[in-house]
């Protein structure tokens, strides 16, 4: 592992290490992390990102499947100061967001510390600085990087959320989360239940029908379908646009009407909607709507079976639904979304974050904690709200830092805070 000037190894010990770190520790390398590191490289400050896993972006890199793209047009989805390439299409794929992200990383020369898993993190009252402990993956090797800043960016999607359905554990077929989803190759001729009608629980359906499969899709709940584009322009362009000068009832109002006249009634299909509407949905509560990309014409056309809520799984291979049908199935696929991580690693007293590990206060405040714990990507807000946050928290850290360093120019070069040894 390279050592610069900013991160000085206090005391080594066969099996724990002790870094100081003159400037933020981020949690994360994905495009949070990327965001809030290149915001503070520009103004100059010093940070060290800790990774658990072995590239950035784990969750597109790792966790995706093969056919996603971004369903918000790109001007929405770079991160701050570095834009898509002019010849990336209007939807980026996965591979040509990853490509952008590796290049943004080279870019604003981010190297993350690969391999550490943050098990731990609290803020040490004695010497006014944050404790972290990460494990390096490969070995028994653990790192506690002590500083003065710490950024949460381990992002909504950490952790698979698995429901607990009665004989899941027993059911004789595949069992698979959408995030080990690659494509519907291997299910082709088979019979497979997607719990769940999110973004993910559609397009993998989807999928599975372009692979010659027999998708069953269960709506539990109400949802919002709305079609990717209206009249070739980007559902949510246009949301965003008439969001600019309307009040957000009658930008769902429109969008409604919209998405009515180009996709029909989804009711008739199953697909009930929420009473709210899908903005204020997304903004209120972080429901994102489903951005259709061709779903709703295989449920259309009897491809894709909606089904209700599923009541238990027998071993045999089948599956009761709380309607009392029984279906045959082969395979379930879970689309059953993701949660935070941060309350199984961040101890604080101070509760900027709630047990669910997302910040309490609502956009655009949830960005700053007490004692230099700051959040980004926590917003439901996608990208976007990343690049927002990034911005914000960079800009704090980096008046902060300069603030300190000016005073310890002041005391002397060398000038350090007393860290107790561990
Ligand atoms: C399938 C999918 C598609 C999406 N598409 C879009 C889209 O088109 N447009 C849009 O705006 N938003 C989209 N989103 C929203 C999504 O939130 C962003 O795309 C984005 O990836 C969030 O970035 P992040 O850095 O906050 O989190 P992540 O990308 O999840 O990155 C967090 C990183 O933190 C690391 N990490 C976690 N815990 C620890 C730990 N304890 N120690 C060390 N490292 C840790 C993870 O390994 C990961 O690399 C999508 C989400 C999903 C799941
Ligand atoms: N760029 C793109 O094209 C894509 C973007 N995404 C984004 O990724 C994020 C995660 O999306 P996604 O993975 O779809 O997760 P979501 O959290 O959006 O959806 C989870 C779905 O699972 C359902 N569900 C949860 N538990 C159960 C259960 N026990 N029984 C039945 N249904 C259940 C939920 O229903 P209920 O509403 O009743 O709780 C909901 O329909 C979103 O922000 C999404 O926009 C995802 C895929 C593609
Ligand atoms: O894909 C996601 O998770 C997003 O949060 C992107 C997003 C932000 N605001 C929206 C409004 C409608 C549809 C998607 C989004």
């Amino acid at each position: 592992m390279g050592r610069t000037a900013d991160q000085i190894p206090l005391f080594d010990s066969l099996s724990r290490k002790c870094v100081w770190v003159n400037g933020p520790i981020i949690v994360g390398a994905g495009p949070s992390g990327l965001a809030v590191a290149a915001s503070l490289r520009d103004r100059g400050v010093p940070f060290v990102i800790l990774e658990r896993s072995d590239c950035i972006a784990s969750l597109w890199q790792h966790r995706t499947y093969d056919r996603l793209k971004l369903h918000l047009p790109k001007q929405f989805c770079h991160l701050p100061r570095l834009p898509f390439a002019a010849g990336d299409p209007k939807y980026p794929t996965r591979k040509q967001f990853i490509v952008y992200l590796e290049s943004y990383a080279k870019h604003f020369g981010i190297s993350p510390r690969f391999n550490h898993s943050v098990r731990s993190a609290w803020f040490d009252e004695t010497c006014g600085l944050w404790r972290v402990r990460a494990v390096a993956v490969s070995g028994s090797t653990e790192v506690e990087y002590i500083g003065r800043w710490l950024v949460a960016a381990t992002g909504e999607n950490a952790m698979k959320v698995v429901p607990e359905i009665e004989g899941l554990a027993e059911f004789r077929g595949s069992v698979t989360h959408v995030c080990d989803y690659k494509s519907g190759e291997v299910f082709a001729g088979k019979r497979v239940l997607v719990v769940g009608c999110g973004n993910s629980g559609m397009e993998v359906s989807l999928d599975l029908c372009d692979h010659s499969a027999h998708p069953s899709m269960v709506v539990r709940n109400s949802v919002h379908v709305l079609p990717r584009e209206i009249y070739g322009r980007s559902t949510f362009e246009l949301g965003v646009l008439l969001m600019k000068w309307l009040p957000l009832w009658l930008v769902d109002f429109i969008i409604l009407l919209l998405s009515w006249l180009v996709l029909g009634k989804t009711e008739k299909y199953g697909l009930r909607r929420p009473r709210t509407g899908p903005m204020q949905l997304k903004t209120r509560h972080g429901r994102t709507p489903v951005l259709d990309s061709g779903a709703l014409d295989k449920i259309k056309a009897g491809e894709i079976a909606v089904v209700p809520a599923v009541k238990r799984f027998f071993a045999a291979g089948n599956v009761e639904l709380v309607n009392g049908e029984i279906l045959e199935i082969d395979a379930v696929i879970l689309a059953t979304g993701y949660r935070s991580n941060v309350a199984s690693w961040l101890q604080e007293s101070d509760q900027l974050f709630s047990k669910d590990g997302v910040p309490k206060k609502p956009f655009p405040n949830g960005w700053k904690g007490r004692s230099g714990l700051y959040a980004v990507g926590f917003t439901g807000r996608g990208l976007a709200g990343a690049s927002t946050d990034a911005v914000k928290v960079a800009e704090d850290i980096s008046e902060a830092w300069k603030e300190e360093t000016r005073q310890q120019k002041r005391v002397g070069a060398c000038h350090r805070r007393c860290i107790s040894q561990l």
